[in-house]
């Protein structure tokens, strides 16, 4: 299904000055499929352009990952050239290939074709994963764990200096393992159905719980495009509250799996039958957990990550509440050096974006933020970020409170049990979080202390302090330009009327 709302008279197209003069908005084939299981208004892929189709974005854009040595995929890319032109060249046992002959090699294998190189050496990389893992990943050590670099420097062939961390307790799980797991992947054991994935729950023989992630959308090179950029991120991302990789498995399609979390996502029981579970204390805890999360992906990792997907179905919670963000399909590296990310193609979900993204495709640590207000006003209110009749949340919640007439946001369903003083941190966290300019958006650090009351809500100490950090492209960009709220609201509007409409 292909919708082309071009709009040139639209608002949103005159803030277009890096793209097309011609707005276009396609929901494509591919989306069609994912509407089988994601409500439509939920998921979007928005293209800014006219010239080019999905397949080709898609394409281009996981070709410039390949080659990015900083994005995760590239990292396994650059790891993947290696075990290549070892495993061609030489036995496991014998010393790594010196540098020239790396460089020869690497030259004949651009010769001989981007792509069949990309997934010859992919099933090489599984091949040899299985064999040598068989059960543990522990040939991947973490780098950050590695005593002695001349031991480790090159382990079977592979050069760890250009892998990324794996975990070291990862699991290569068998397609067998994983049908005693679930029941043959019994449809009655299916948790959680996303745009890419179905989620089964499965139990190990020594009696653990697990969720299996089994990608089902597109063509088995997709697949391997979309597992290898999850895999990226997940597999050195180790927090309380992000959800617990425990391992993948090749057979018979792309499967990553995870500890169960047993109460699902935050999503499904804030907007489910057993909202009743979600006291004040709970959504207190779930936001302040989210946000130590978060803070840990943007600013404690070896490397800023990105997620690009907060939402309340990504959040899941633990038997006590204790949030974990998941579903890292679209998160991105953000390498030191550069201040902000530019994508073509949106993806992510509707009433969750920041309008610097959905403007200008802009992604960075802010990106993330608002989406965090978003699901704030969520755990507040117990609306949905966008409703059945598709209004934003953030729309419906802004004029109270800029109003500051919080008590009425609070989620019917709670009656007075909430804590005012909690009530308002959450809102006035949320209000920083959802700025229009990601300028006047606070960092997850500064979020932390805000909910926990440490902040110092004072703006003008807060302003001080900022002049002092480094500022991100966005706020630079946004702050430049006249971008009022009104504009704001109607550009959100629009964006949302030309992407639902159908
Ligand atoms: N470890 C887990 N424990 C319990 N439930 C889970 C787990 N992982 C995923 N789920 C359930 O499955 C759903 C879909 O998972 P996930 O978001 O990873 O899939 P996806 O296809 O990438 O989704 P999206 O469309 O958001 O990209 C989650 O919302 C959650 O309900």
């Amino acid at each position: 299904m292909v919708v082309d709302k071009s709009s040139e008279a639209s608002p949103l197209c005159c803030a277009l000055p890096m793209y097309s003069p011609k707005y276009s908005s396609y929901v494509t084939e591919e989306d069609s499929n994912d509407l089988n299981h994601t409500p439509k208004h939920k998921r979007t892929n928005v293209l800014l352009t006219n010239s080019a189709s999905t397949h080709d974005l898609r394409r281009q854009e996981v070709e410039k990952e390949k080659q990015d040595t900083n994005s995760p995929r590239g990292a396994l890319e650059a790891c993947l050239t290696r075990c290549s032109i070892s495993s061609t060249s030489s036995s496991l046992d014998d010393p790594p290939p010196n540098r020239e002959a790396t460089e020869n090699a690497n030259a004949d294998a651009e010769a001989g074709g981007k792509n069949h190189r990309a997934s010859s050496n992919w099933g090489k990389f599984f091949k040899h994963w299985k064999r040598k893992s068989m059960k543990r990943l522990s040939s991947f050590p973490p780098l950050a764990h590695r005593r002695n670099k001349n031991v480790d420097q090159h382990i079977d062939g592979l050069n760890v200096h250009d892998i990324y961390d794996f975990q070291s307790s990862l699991h290569s799980f068998s397609i067998t393992d994983l049908e005693i797991a679930t029941d043959n992947f019994s449809p009655e054991n299916i948790i959680g159905r996303g745009g890419y994935a179905e989620v089964y729950q499965g139990i190990l023989p020594e009696g653990k719980l697990i969720a299996v992630k089994r990608l089902i959308k597109g063509t088995p090179d997709e697949q391997t495009a979309e597992f290898l950029s999850e895999l990226g991120i997940i597999a050195h991302v180790d927090h309380p509250n992000t959800a617990k990789f425990i391992g993948c498995c090749i057979d018979g399609g792309m499967h990553l799996v995870f500890w169960l979390s047993p109460l699902g996502s935050l999503g499904s029981l804030l907007h489910g039958p057993s909202k009743d579970k979600l006291t004040w204390n709970r959504r207190y805890k779930v936001a302040l957990g989210t946000a130590d999360g978060l803070m840990y992906l943007h600013e404690g990792c070896q490397r800023r990550i990105i997620h690009r997907d907060i939402k309340a179905d990504n959040i899941l919670l633990t038997e006590d509440f204790q949030p974990q963000i998941c579903d890292f399909g679209l998160a991105k590296w953000l390498p030191k050096q550069l201040t902000h990310h530019n994508v073509s193609k949106f993806e992510g979900t509707f009433g969750y974006f920041a309008p610097e993204y959905f403007m200008h495709g802009i992604v960075d640590e802010k990106t993330d933020v608002f989406a965090f207000g978003v699901l704030l006003l969520e755990l507040i209110t117990g609306h949905p970020a966008l409703d059945d009749s598709q209004q934003s949340l953030v729309l419906w919640a802004k004029p109270l409170l800029d109003k500051k007439e919080i008590t009425q946001l609070v989620d019917p369903s709670l009656g007075d049990e909430y804590s005012l003083e909690e009530l308002r941190r959450l809102t006035s966290t949320a209000s920083l979080c959802i700025e229009q300019s990601s300028l006047l958006r606070p960092r997850m650090s500064q979020v932390v202390e805000l909910l926990l009351g440490q902040g110092g809500v004072d703006m003008t100490l807060r302003e001080d302090k900022r002049n002092m950090m480094q500022r991100t492209y966005s706020e630079d960009l946004l702050d430049s330009i006249e971008y009022n709220s009104t504009k704001y609201l109607r550009d959100l509007d629009h964006i949302r009327e030309v992407a639902l409409a159908s």
